[in-house]
């Protein structure tokens, strides 16, 4: 028999890429183009079934896949059995999730126990948000919503923005004024929201929002008290749990709005209960000691804190983040400022990750427990929930950039030796 004649796909195989139908809207459906992916492979573009039929192009223009060697595929197809029910013709997604497990083993040195990290600064718009944003804003579109809106510190507001323009909605993000950190504001801003500023705290601007939601009925909330969030956030506690083959000891992470913590206590309940493993970490979140109504057990009027991404007063998820520590045998506990930028500034230097004030908490506290002898022992993921480069000021007001040197080898030299007195 004569061999087959190789495709696009075959190749695709042959590489180890996933082979995924790609609709373009932009292209006709009888036409022979190819599209040209990451790494020069090709692949046919075929019609994919639509509501106008099988075989018709959507005129809707949503369908854009993500393409990617392995994996980033986007949380709701990766975990399609695990979450919602959302048409394929819905989905907004930005191939977020599948972020490294990373290990720290100076710091687990200090620590006493096996430490790795989970870095959520590597998702779309640099933070965990985004795992539960394509689920709320896919289902925003699948119920015909045209606009969205969410208070936000600020990461909020940035995955809000980037998901709400990738499906073609308005979207609104409601902020403190001039107390969100600069690249969030930036990311909001290049994304097209409409940003709103009020003289008030986080926990103002969320009760606002939630009276547009209920009064207004034209706008879906995509805050975490949307349950949809919830479903995509605990995706992150699924992949903790493969990537290491069990779930981790004990998982430390900042609390902040507290949808995160109970997120992640409901993915490692639902990875016991479909008998993947026969155990679930225990939680212990940190709040920052200026912002910590769960340490404290009452709602903080003026919250403060340098972590500006957890700087609530008064957590919409309080019950779930209480039943999270409760029912693993965890913990809330505080950390200060100082500790949170100490962890930051270890995290950055001694592990090459650079994650933003409030992520480092996690890893604050475990240092913390660790001082007072009482950390946790065996493996332990502390989750890192946004990038670095998200909050420039906050390094940029405790170090500068040194003055510049005559373009001579011989100051290059003088200035090395100054720095490293072995330099040559
Ligand atoms: C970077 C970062 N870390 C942690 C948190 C806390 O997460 P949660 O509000 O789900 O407790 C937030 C938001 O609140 C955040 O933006
Ligand atoms: N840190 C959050 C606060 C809002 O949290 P949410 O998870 O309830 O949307 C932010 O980034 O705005």
């Amino acid at each position: 028999m004569a061999p087959r004649k190789q495709t696009g796909d075959d190749h695709a195989r042959a590489l180890s890429f996933e082979v995924r139908r790609v609709q373009v809207p932009f292209l006709d459906a009888a036409s022979p183009a190819v599209v040209v992916l990451r790494r020069a492979v090709l692949i046919r573009t075929v019609p994919e079934r639509s509501e106008a039929g099988p075989g018709a192009i959507s005129t809707k223009g949503r369908i854009l896949t993500v393409q990617t060697p392995t994996g980033r595929q986007g949380v709701i197809k990766r975990y399609r059995d695990k979450l919602p029910e959302i048409p394929g013709w819905a989905i907004s997604t930005l191939g977020e999730g599948d972020t490294p497990l990373i290990e720290a083993p100076r710091i687990s040195a200090r620590i006493g126990a096996r430490l790795y990290l989970k870095f959520e600064g590597m998702n779309p718009t640099a933070s965990f948000k985004d795992r539960g944003m394509t689920v709320a804003l896919s289902r925003a579109v699948a119920d015909g919503n045209t606009a969205v809106i969410c208070a936000s510190t600020g990461n909020t507001a940035a995955a809000a923005s980037a998901y709400a323009a990738r499906a073609g909605l308005t979207c609104f993000v409601v902020v403190p004024a001039g107390k969100i950190a600069l690249g969030k504001a930036v990311q909001v801003l290049a994304h097209g929201a409409k940003i709103v500023q009020i003289d008030g705290n986080f926990d103002a601007a969320l009760k606002l929002c939630q009276r547009a939601e209920r009064d207004l009925g034209t706008v879906a909330l995509v805050n975490s008290v949307n349950p949809d969030r919830i479903e995509g956030q605990k995706t992150a506690a699924f992949e903790v749990a493969e990537t290491l083959g069990r779930p981790p000891d004990a998982l430390a992470l900042p609390v902040g709005n507290a949808g995160n913590i109970t997120a992640y206590w409901k993915g490692f309940k639902e990875w016991r209960e479909a008998g993947h493993a026969d155990s679930a970490p225990r939680m212990l979140g940190f709040q920052a000691e200026g912002a910590s109504p769960l340490v404290a057990g009452h709602d903080f009027e003026n919250p403060e804190t340098v972590a500006s991404a957890i700087r609530i007063g008064a957590p919409a998820s309080k019950k779930g983040a209480l039943g999270a520590v409760s029912e693993s045998g965890g913990l809330i506990e505080s950390v200060t400022d100082e500790e949170i930028l100490e962890a930051q500034g270890l995290l950055a230097s001694s592990e090459g990750v650079f994650c933003e004030p409030a992520s480092a908490a996690g890893v604050a506290g475990l240092l913390k427990l660790a001082k007072e002898g009482r950390a946790p022992e065996g493996v332990v993921v502390a989750v890192l929930t946004g990038h670095g480069l998200k909050d420039p000021d906050v390094i940029l007001n405790r170090t500068r950039l040194p003055e510049p040197i005559p373009a001579t080898f011989d100051a290059l030299v003088e200035t090395m030796q100054r720095v490293e007195p072995e330099a040559r």
